[in-house]
C-alpha cells in the first residue's frame, strides 16, 4: 500500500519556496495544494493555479485546516484541498509559513515532510524579490513584519524534523531535492521525465 506524505516547503519570503514547488511539479509531477489569500496578486500570477485570490469576505466562507495573517493579509489551507490533491498523487506539495508548518507537523506527524529553506546572505534575498518583480515599498513592508522576522529562523517545533536547505546556489539545491524526492517517493508511484 502507498503511503500519503505531503512535502511542506517553508522558510522566509524569497528563499525559493514557490521555487522548489514549481520544480517538484515540473519534475516528478508532485501537485501542489493551492492555498487561499487576501492578498492581491502579483504580475503574472493566475487564482486557482498560484493561490485562490479572495477578498476578506470569500476568504472568511472556506473551511481551513489552519490560517494565518502574514504582513497584513490572510492565508489559509483547507482540508478539502489536500484531499483533493491526494487524490492525485501519494505525494504532494504544499508553502506555508513557518506558524503554518508547525501546525502541519503537528496535524500529520510523519505525513509531513517539512523542507526548510533559507538563504545565507540577505542582500542576495533583497535583490532576488526586486529581480522578482516586487515594488520596493512591498519588500520594506514585508521584511519589516513581525512573521518576515520570524520565518528568519527554524521554529523549535521543527527543529529535528525539518530538512534544512540552504538555497544559495540552486544546483546544490536540486540534487538534494532529488535525494529527498528518492527517499519518500516509492519508486513506481511518481513518473520522473
Ligand atoms: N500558514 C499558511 N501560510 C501560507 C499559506 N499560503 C501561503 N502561505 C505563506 O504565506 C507567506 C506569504 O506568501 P506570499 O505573499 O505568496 O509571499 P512570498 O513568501 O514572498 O512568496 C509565505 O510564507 C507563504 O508560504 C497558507 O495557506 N497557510
Ligand atoms: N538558488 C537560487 N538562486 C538565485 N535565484 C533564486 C534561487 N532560488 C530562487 N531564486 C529566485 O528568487 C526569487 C524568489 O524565489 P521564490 O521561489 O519566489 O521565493 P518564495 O516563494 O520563498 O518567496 C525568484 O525570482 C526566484 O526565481
Amino acid at each position: 500500500m502507498t503511503s500519503k506524505r505531503i512535502f511542506v516547503i517553508t522558510g522566509p519570503t524569497g528563499s525559493g519556496k514557490t521555487t522548489v514547488s514549481h520544480y517538484l511539479r515540473s519534475q516528478y509531477q508532485i501537485p501542489q495544494v493551492i492555498t487561499h489569500t487576501t492578498r492581491a496578486p502579483r504580475e503574472g500570477e493566475v487564482s486557482g493555479q498560484d493561490y485562490y485570490f479572495e477578498t476578506p469576505t470569500s476568504f472568511a466562507t472556506k473551511h481551513y485546516l489552519e490560517h494565518v495573517t502574514y504582513s497584513g493579509n490572510q492565508y489559509g489551507s483547507s482540508r478539502e484541498g489536500l484531499a483533493a490533491a491526494w487524490e492525485q498523487s501519494p505525494l504532494i506539495s504544499i508553502v506555508l509559513d513557518t506558524a503554518g508548518a508547525v501546525t502541519y507537523a503537528r496535524e500529520l506527524g510523519d505525513q509531513a515532510v517539512v523542507i526548510y529553506l533559507e538563504v545565507a546572505d540577505q542582500d542576495a534575498l533583497i535583490q532576488r524579490l526586486t529581480k522578482r518583480g516586487d515594488l520596493p515599498s512591498r519588500i520594506q513592508k514585508r521584511v519589516a513584519s513581525d512573521e518576515y522576522l520570524r520565518d528568519q529562523a527554524l521554529p523549535t517545533g521543527l527543529v529535528g524534523h525539518a530538512h534544512v536547505i540552504v538555497n544559495d546556489d540552486w544546483q546544490t539545491t536540486r540534487q538534494q531535492l532529488d535525494q529527498l524526492v528518492a527517499k519518500y517517493c516509492p519508486a513506481d508511484a511518481l513518473s520522473k521525465d
